[in-house]
């Protein structure tokens, strides 16, 4: 267990003796060992992000009913109408992933990803930032410039299928960093992308959804080091495949 956990990469400063750079705005207590800081990271850093997600992408959705309607088109081809979604499915279902990069653009779990320190000087575009700054990127706005994106603000998941080759979740194209970049990139990236493809593949290919009647979807952002909506999401889900014997 010790082993398993100490490969995740936040780990590895206290494993050579050193001490941990991040800064998450709350002191960490100094009983907290190696291990409790992967744990702490791993609980934090996983549930919020994800549930978050999620609910973007269900409110896009819910406001975008032509959208929706493409991404149960693709689950009904892809998974069928008398099957569940299963992991094999996900790397068939192309629609809903740019469906979902897209709600990443727009709704990027952590807008200012999380505050580094530079170990040393450096020059950054001309800029001297120096030893122990605390620095920010500003990913959310990177993801609605104009100078980048066109029509920034509309959810368009087809331009995540035009430019598919250069829109991953790696962190190599300085225009799109949902999940950060470089060695602390999200620790969770591969599992937070299935989980989260997995959920709302289930989702939508199991039940329709609708809002109650005379509502509409309030998009409105909270404020915070994640960004959720400022009212949550209500919705009502019918179940959609022929067979109930699946559900159970
Ligand atoms: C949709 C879901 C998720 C999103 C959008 C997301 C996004 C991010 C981002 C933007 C960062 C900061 C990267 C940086 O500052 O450069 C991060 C860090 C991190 N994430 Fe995620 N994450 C998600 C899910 C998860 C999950 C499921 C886990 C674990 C099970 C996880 C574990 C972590 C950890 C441990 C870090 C800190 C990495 C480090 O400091 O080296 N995340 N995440």
């Amino acid at each position: 267990m010790q082993d398993a956990l100490c490969t995740v990469s936040c780990c590895a400063p206290y494993r050579q003796g050193l001490s941990h750079k991040r800064s998450y705005g709350f002191s960490r207590t100094s009983s907290f060992g190696p291990n409790d800081c992967v744990l702490t990271d791993i609980v934090i850093g996983g549930t919020d992000t994800t549930i978050t997600t999620v609910e973007w992408v269900m409110s896009e959705l819910l406001n975008n009913p032509e959208i929706m309607s493409k991404v149960q088109q693709e689950l009904k081809h892809v998974v069928g109408m008398n099957n569940i979604v299963e992991e094999s499915h996900l790397p068939n279902l192309h629609y809903l992933d740019a469906v979902l990069k897209e709600t990443l653009r727009l709704h990027p779990a952590l807008p200012l990803l999380l505050p580094k320190r530079p170990s040393q000087s450096a020059i950054v575009g001309g800029y001297t930032i120096p030893e122990g700054t605390k620095v920010f990127l500003n990913v959310y706005a990177i993801h609605r410039d104009p100078q980048v994106w066109e029509s920034p603000l509309e959810f368009q998941p087809e331009r995540f299928l035009r430019h598919s080759t250069n829109f991953d979740y790696a962190g190599n194209n300085m225009k799109y960093l949902p999940f950060g970049s470089g060695r602390r990139i999200c620790a969770g990236l591969p599992l937070a992308e299935k989980m989260v493809m997995f959920m709302l593949a289930s989702l939508l290919h199991s039940f329709d959804w609708k809002l109650p009647e005379g509502e509409k979807v309030d998009l409105s952002e909270g404020f915070g080091l994640v960004i959720k909506k400022s009212e949550r999401l209500f919705a009502i889900p019918t179940p959609r495949l022929p067979n109930f014997d699946l559900y159970q």
